[in-house]
């Protein structure tokens, strides 16, 4: 049976649907009306050679006219450059406000295809169609769109929520391993900020998920969506609560930014969380052995929990040149509990620097 989600924020209401392959698309999509529309499916080189033809397909002689815009894959394409590009093809195929925008890929894929449909013509329709694992969990949900500036991650954007999220979880046979581990990181997250019994899952599934089991993929996928839908839809615009889901990313952001995102996302969350793990044991919120645990759960999936040749001073100075930095405080979500997690705004330089040394091999 195919699953289904909807979304309700402030002014839109939209629904994930699960799907495992892209043939019914339209079925699918049938809240929206494709007549006499434009569609522009954008795509990156990787995803597109595989699921372009078959994404098209399945949009059949619905829409007036179907066009496509690829880029080359890689987070150093989620820029300003690359949304001019698009835009230029959306103005010279003469795309009007009744026009639909397709973000057919991972995450870049759908931050940048968001951004785009919330500025082009001050705002279009768009859709997402994500095809890896993190952003079928977390990038595609909730409306946060945008892109990289001079290194700065997500320092242009807007929150623009989709019309529709597809998840075809068969799309993940596919995804490199590297990607799926990455994509795991921000499950691991989700389970670590709200969900013990998740967790619990997580440990006890790792060979069924590893092996990309289709019952146990599809299951992960489903609850990672809604605790992500229900933190969302309380908190649409981040002003409270859905700073929750940048667990791990303080210093993970600044890892990223340092390694010159040769380190995914995922990766560079994931060592941000042994951070902030262990800022929430120094400060005896959670024990020795939960960190232990946490650091297990995320070797499980591959990821690191170490990072070499970074200095722990050079991590503090760029998570300081953080956009989430309000009046010269950091925030930091650090965990009460396992599944429990809450905003600080008063973790010290030397708090930071002790536990960055731990990650330090
Ligand atoms: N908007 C949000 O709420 C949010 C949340 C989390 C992450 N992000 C952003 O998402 C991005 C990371 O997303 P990502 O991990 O999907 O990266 P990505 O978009 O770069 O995709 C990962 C790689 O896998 C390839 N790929 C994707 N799906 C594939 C498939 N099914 N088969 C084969 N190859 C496939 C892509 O071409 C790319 O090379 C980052 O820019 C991050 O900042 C945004
Ligand atoms: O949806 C959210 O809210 C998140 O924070 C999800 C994060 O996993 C994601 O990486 C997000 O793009 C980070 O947002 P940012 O505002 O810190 O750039
Ligand atoms: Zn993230």
């Amino acid at each position: 049976m195919n699953r289904e989600l909807q979304i309700k924020t402030k002014d839109k209401e939209y629904p994930i649907k699960f799907c495992q392959s892209y043939e019914g698309l339209l079925g699918l999509l049938d809240h929206i009306d494709f007549t006499n529309k434009k569609v522009c499916i954008v795509t990156d080189t990787n995803v597109g050679n595989i699921y372009l033809e078959e994404v098209k397909n399945a949009l059949g002689y619905s829409a007036e006219k179907v066009v496509a815009f690829t880029f080359p894959a890689g987070e150093e394409n989620k820029t300003l450059n690359t949304v001019y590009e698009l835009y230029e093809l959306l103005i010279n195929e003469k795309f009007d406000r009744k026009s639909i925008l397709i973000a057919l890929g991972g995450g870049v894929v759908g931050d940048l295809t968001g951004f785009t449909a919330s500025t082009y013509l001050r705002g279009i329709d768009f859709i997402q169609m994500p095809t890896s694992l993190l952003s079928q969990v977390d990038s595609s949900i909730g409306g946060k769109t945008g892109v990289d500036f001079k290194g700065y991650k997500n320092m242009v954007g807007a929150f623009y929520q989709p019309r529709a999220v597809i998840i075809n979880t068969k799309t993940i046979d596919t995804l490199p391993k590297n990607e799926f581990s990455s994509g795991m990181a921000e499950i691991i997250k989700h389970a670590l900020i709200k969900d013990l019994e998740y967790l619990d899952w997580l440990e006890k599934n790792s060979e069924q998920v590893n092996l990309l089991n289709q019952e146990s993929l599809t299951e992960m996928i489903y609850r990672s969506c809604c605790i992500k839908k229900d933190v969302v839809e309380k908190d649409e615009k981040e002003e409270n609560i859905r700073a929750l889901l940048n667990f791990g990313h303080t210093v993970g952001h600044a890892i990223e930014k340092i390694k010159d995102f040769t380190w995914l996302h995922g990766e560079c969350v994931s060592v941000g969380m042994v951070v902030a793990a262990y800022l929430s044991y120094k400060r005896g919120y959670i024990s020795k052995e939960k960190c232990y645990r946490i650091n297990n759960v995320l070797v499980k999936y591959n990821l690191p929990i170490e990072v070499k040749d970074i200095s722990p001073e050079e991590i503090i100075k760029v998570t300081k040149l953080d956009k989430k930095v309000k009046s010269s405080v950091l925030h930091f979500i650090l965990l009460n509990e396992l599944g429990v997690a809450n905003i600080y705004t008063d973790v010290t330089d030397d708090e930071l620097l002790n536990a960055i040394n731990n990650i330090i091999s």
